[in-house]
């Protein structure tokens, strides 16, 4: 079944539109990838997805209901959750207060959410009481994931999760994300790591000037010759 579907969407800041007819899905519990050159509005359409890029003509529809230019925050309510490439914690809260802050809208126990994060995260559990500030940079990353877990979504969208990180940080992020897969979760991310990021998702999206070029499943894409030679640095994936 279709969680999330993009159809002809249209957009941008201002008068400028940036998404040219986009056209997307994501089926329950997959991962897709957004890749593609700079500049051609990978962040922008997940940003129109969540609400906080007018979409000017087309239709994003969430498990069926038409959440087009609906507010991020009346969004997070249909179970779709978002977590931006940068500024995604508060660095002067603990771990724990970051995820407190990420279930401000639920009104039931959110202990047993706090805990299967901790599972799934040790490092969070131990470095609960830090500032999130005071974390490495995929540590933060993890806290912002983990915030966005705390309203237990459907969905989630990450841009860039592994933007700036080390490439062995970069595996263990890609690792994070499969492990949250893995617990019913489905992934809409955008990344410039783009071979990695194909070889671990169900499908992918290759984005060029604002439309959806090629789409396929994550190994057709890295084995696709054209995609390979244009968008994966020339060649076939290693
Ligand atoms: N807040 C904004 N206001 C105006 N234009 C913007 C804004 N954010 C992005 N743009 C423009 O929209 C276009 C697409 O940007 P976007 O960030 O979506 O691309 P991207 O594919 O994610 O690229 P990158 O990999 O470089 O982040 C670019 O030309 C960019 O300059």
């Amino acid at each position: 079944m279709a969680l999330l579907e993009v159809e002809g969407v249209r957009g941008g800041y201002g008068e400028v539109d940036i998404l040219n007819g986009i056209n997307m899905r994501v089926d329950e519990g997959e991962i897709v990838v957004i890749i593609g050159p700079n500049g051609a509005g990978k962040s922008t359409a997940m940003k129109a997805v969540f609400g906080l890029v007018k979409i000017r003509q087309g239709h994003v529809r969430f498990q069926g209901t038409d959440i087009t230019n609906l507010r991020p925050d009346r969004i997070v309510h249909h179970g779709m959750c978002y977590v931006p490439q940068e500024n995604n914690v508060f660095p002067t809260l603990t771990v724990q207060e970051n995820l407190e802050m990420g279930a401000f809208i639920r009104r039931d126990d959110i202990r047993p959410t706090m805990e299967r994060i901790y599972d799934l995260f040790p490092v969070m559990r131990e470095k609960r009481r830090q500032p999130a500030g005071s974390l490495s940079g995929g540590q933060r990353q993890m806290v912002a994931m983990g915030r966005a877990l705390m309203l237990e979504p459907k969905l989630l969208l990450l841009d860039e999760p592994t933007a700036g990180l080390a490439p062995a940080i970069i595996d263990q992020m890609f690792q994070n994300i499969i492990k949250i897969n893995k617990l019913g979760v489905g992934i809409l991310m955008v990344e410039q790591n783009a071979k990695q990021a194909l070889a671990m998702s169900h499908r992918g999206y290759v984005l060029v000037q604002g439309r959806d070029r090629f789409t396929d499943t994550g190994s057709a894409l890295l084995d696709n010759r054209e995609v390979a030679e244009m968008f994966l640095g020339g060649g076939q994936a290693e």
